[in-house]
């Protein structure tokens, strides 16, 4: 099974690619720069859903694929997902598509239209989990960063699952979604959804983490190929 991963960043494609020993080889693709190492292809398609969901369907006319994967760094709702930690989404979920009311946000599906959640594979989710030591939940796709104790409270208050926000994840689900391959979005928590405070941002630390997990990763996707397809 082939595995494409989407980074918004060169930095984190390269964290991804930097847990193998093989490659990375480059391939060009008609709207993609593959980075090939470790049994997987992953491109940096820019940050943003957007960008994410164009490079994702680049990417993925390049395939087959089994899998896609939405990677990088994001922000983690403390307490339970410190800056360092690792966490993969249970659900992907678009945060802010939607219209303002009087009566507050309301998402597109309550508008008539669109969808705003994805759900990857359960089995997989979990067993990505154990491999990685990943808390698993809602992690949500923003166009803006949450820069505000109001802004992630109103979050939290709006998505009580949610461990993470991040602002790619969604794009590359709806890409994925249209040739009906599943898709996992892995996180290495960078900083915390709140108060912006750049200097804050523990960068390195998230990249180290996320290397470390594509590391673990090897062993589940092959098990799940073999056993576990369908769920
Ligand atoms: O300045 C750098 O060296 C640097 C290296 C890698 C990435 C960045 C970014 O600023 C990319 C933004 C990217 O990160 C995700 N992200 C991280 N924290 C959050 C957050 O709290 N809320 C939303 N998104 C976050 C996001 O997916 C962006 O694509 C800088």
């Amino acid at each position: 099974m082939r595995v494409l991963v989407v980074t918004a960043v060169p930095v984190e494609r390269d964290a991804v690619t930097r847990a193998f020993t093989d490659g990375p080889e480059v391939v060009r693709a008609p709207g993609a720069e593959l980075h090939r190492a470790g049994g997987f292809d992953v491109l940096a398609g820019g940050a943003g859903p957007a960008s994410a969901a164009a490079a994702a369907a680049f990417g993925l006319a390049s395939g087959p694929y089994g899998l896609v994967v939405s990677a990088g760094i994001g922000g983690g709702f403390a307490p339970g997902a410190p800056v360092g930690s690792l966490v993969v989404a249970s659900a992907i979920v678009a945060a802010d598509l939607g219209a303002e009311t009087p009566d507050g946000f309301v998402p597109v599906t309550a508008l008539g239209f669109g969808r705003e959640r994805f759900e990857p594979p359960p089995a997989l989710v979990r067993e990505v989990a154990v491999a990685t030591g990943a808390v698993t939940g809602d992690i949500l796709t923003v166009s803006t960063v949450t820069g505000s104790a109001d802004r992630a409270a109103a979050l939290r208050a709006a998505h009580p699952d949610a461990v993470a926000e991040a602002m790619e994840g969604f794009g590359v689900a709806e890409a994925a979604d249209r040739l009906r391959v599943p898709v996992l979005e892995i996180r290495a928590v960078s900083n915390a959804v709140g108060p912006r405070d750049r200097d804050a941002w523990r960068i390195g630390d998230a990249l180290a983490a996320l290397t470390d997990a594509f590391g673990k990763l090897t062993p589940v996707l092959e098990g799940w190929t073999h056993h576990d397809r369908l769920d």
